[in-house]
């Protein structure tokens, strides 16, 4: 397939672009969706690159399906545009270069792997000799091939996944989109999605995923942060740990209770969270030693961390809300 690795190498150049593509991949622009009383997406604007493995990353109800439903030309806007290739996704030329893995993705759960994945090659009108050809490589990547004669209903939920990946991969998409590929999957098996991910851009298609997970976020070329349906943070993994202007903190010792009472009305606490046994909280910067003062008669103790997304995430809303 054009854009399924073959032998490790250099990145292979975006494909070149046609008619109506514009400059990006996708382009979500001042997004807003209502559902009644709820605004699912309230402007959200990002624009995906060609080439790029993009992350949508945020808890749930953040607005990350709808946004995806709505690149994917599945829901109506209240407000702002859509485009993928720079095309409206409505346009009957975005089902051809689209490939999308819902949340739920409907295979028949009575047919075999092999079985869904001529289903799907006849909703493509793919001629027999292509079909095979894919379909060969695609249970190739996906591991699947000893699974063939196996139904659907009895692959673990990481092959099921896969199985979605492949049949949503049988047209050759130069664009994927994926709604949480990981969640309930098995930590071995989402790192072998990952690594497809990987592989897939590294041939040249563009990737777009969503995840709850924020440690998932540092797997993508470039990450948004979305909440209540706005983006809270954009940019490379790296880069947005190595801007992040607080600090992270462990709390060592000290009754749970007293600390937690003493931590809310400390006013440079911008978020708290249960780290196992501990408490992770994030401080303002220079205000730690405020913090330590306020605790120590707790007998409690700040231990200094490498900050992660979740702290960022949780700074953000903190200071969003
Ligand atoms: N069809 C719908 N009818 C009513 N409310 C909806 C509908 N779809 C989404 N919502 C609401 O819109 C908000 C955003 O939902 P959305 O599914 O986009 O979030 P998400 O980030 O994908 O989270 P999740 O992982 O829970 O799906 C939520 O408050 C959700 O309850």
């Amino acid at each position: 397939m054009e854009h399924l690795p073959r032998e490790p190498g250099p990145p292979a150049q975006p494909p070149a672009a046609r008619d109506g593509d514009g400059g990006s991949a996708l382009a979500a622009r001042g997004l807003v969706r209502r559902f009644g009383a709820v605004t699912a997406l309230d402007g959200l604007s990002f624009e995906v690159g060609r080439g790029e493995l993009y992350g949508l990353v945020g808890p749930d109800g953040a607005g990350k399906t709808t946004a995806i439903r709505a690149l994917a030309g599945l829901i109506r806007l209240d407000g702002g545009e859509a485009r993928v290739l720079g095309l409206d996704p409505s346009d009957g030329r975005v089902r051809e270069r689209l490939g999308l893995m819902p949340q739920q993705y409907s295979l028949y759960r009575d047919l075999t792997v092999g079985e869904n994945l001529r289903f799907f090659a006849r909703i493509y009108v793919l001629p027999r000799d292509v079909y095979r050809r894919r379909a060969e490589r695609l249970l190739e990547i996906t591991r699947l091939a000893p699974f063939i004669d196996r139904r659907a209903d009895a692959l673990s939920g990481g092959m099921y996944k896969k199985l979605a990946l492949a049949c949503a991969l049988l047209h050759e998409p130069d664009v994927l989109v994926l709604d949480e590929p990981t969640n309930g999957v098995d930590p071995v098996s989402r790192r072998e999605l990952w690594a497809l991910l990987h592989d897939f851009v590294h041939g040249g298609m563009t990737v777009l995923v969503s995840t709850p997970y924020m440690d998932e976020a540092e797997r993508c070329g470039r990450v948004a942060l979305v909440h209540h349906g706005r983006l809270l943070l954009e940019g490379e993994p790296g880069a947005l740990i190595a801007g992040f202007e607080d600090e992270a903190y462990e709390v060592r010792g000290g009754d749970r209770e007293r600390v937690d009472v003493a931590l809310a009305g400390a006013g440079d606490v911008r978020a708290a969270s249960p780290a196992g046994e501990r408490l992770r909280i994030v401080v303002r910067r220079g205000a730690s030693g405020e913090v330590a003062r306020v605790l120590a008669p707790l007998g409690a103790a700040l231990e200094r961390v490498a900050p992660d997304f979740e702290d960022l995430f949780l700074s953000r809303v903190g200071e969003a809300s």
